[in-house]
């Protein structure tokens, strides 16, 4: 069990870099030196141009394994777990995270049912688990992103792209997650089910979850009450509160741009 440092902290990211080794062998700094904090009960968006770093970030902190992605400098510590070496804690990381990554509705297992796939973190890890418990779960989270109750006996294919999205959606909040990390989360969203997922979010906020959230979208940020940290090039341009009161750095007239528009 790692040894708990600041316990009212999500993420403590501290100088942290990460890297990119392709199979042609070019290496790039895709994340650089990037610090902030994430306490209990707030919320942080990553905003920032196409290949700023937002996703590497992301899928870093969640503690997923991706080939060709690592911390090579500084680090990051999610629920007192060091995402650089994180040993047998990954477990516990992940357990604590819920991880909503970029299309993960198109990439939902093709075999299971919905209720098998928003089940399934908790199946993987207890195969003994109260399965009337489960169902009433799995319905609940039916029920709160409005997806209908049928929907839990169907496959990924027989749903829209954004029913998937929700089914997505409602997986990654299954274990109910001290950390909630998505990036993009409302793709394929309409108004009303985006009210339906925000609040959602805010509500487990309410009970001490935070949030870091990958977004370039405004209103988001403002629905959310969200803290902003601005990526370019992997470096940080701007880490404020709100899109209103950033910190500007001198060359940040383009990224300004594009959290104002
Ligand atoms: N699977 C991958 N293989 C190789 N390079 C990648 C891969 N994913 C991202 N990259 C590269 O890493 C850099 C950072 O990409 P990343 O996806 O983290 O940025 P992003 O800010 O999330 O962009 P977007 O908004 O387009 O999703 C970019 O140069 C990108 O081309």
């Amino acid at each position: 069990m790692p040894r708990r440092r600041d316990p009212d902290v999500a993420i403590r990211a501290s100088d942290l870099s990460l890297l990119r080794s392709s199979r042609g062998g070019v290496d790039v700094r895709v994340v650089d030196g990037v610090s902030f904090v994430l306490p209990h009960a707030s919320t942080l968006a990553i905003m920032g141009p196409t290949g700023a770093g937002k996703s590497s970030l992301a899928t870093i902190l969640s503690g997923s394994e991706e080939p060709g992605l690592a911390v090579v400098g500084g680090d990051a510590w999610v629920e007192g777990i060091p995402v650089r070496r994180p040993g047998r804690s990954v477990r516990e990381l992940t357990y604590y995270t819920g991880f909503l990554a970029q299309s993960a509705g198109a990439k939902l297992p093709a075999r299971m049912t919905v209720a098998e796939v928003i089940g399934e973190p908790i199946t993987s890890r207890d195969r003994r688990v109260n399965q009337r418990a489960l169902a009433v779960r799995v319905a609940t989270l039916l029920d709160e992103l409005m997806l209908p109750l049928g929907a839990a006996a169907k496959y990924p294919y027989e749903l829209s792209a954004g029913m998937r999205q929700r089914v997505a959606f409602a997986r990654t909040l299954v274990l109910e997650p001290r950390l909630f990390i998505a990036d993009e989360p409302f793709a394929n969203m309409d108004v009303e089910v985006r009210r339906a997922a925000r609040d959602a979010i805010l509500r487990r906020r309410d009970h001490g979850m935070a949030t870091l959230i990958v977004t370039n979208e405004k209103e988001v940020v403002r629905d959310l009450h969200a803290d902003v940290l601005v990526l370019r090039a992997g470096h940080t341009v701007a880490y404020g509160r709100g899109t209103e009161d950033l910190l500007w750095t001198p060359s940040s007239g383009a990224d300004h741009r594009l959290v104002t528009s």
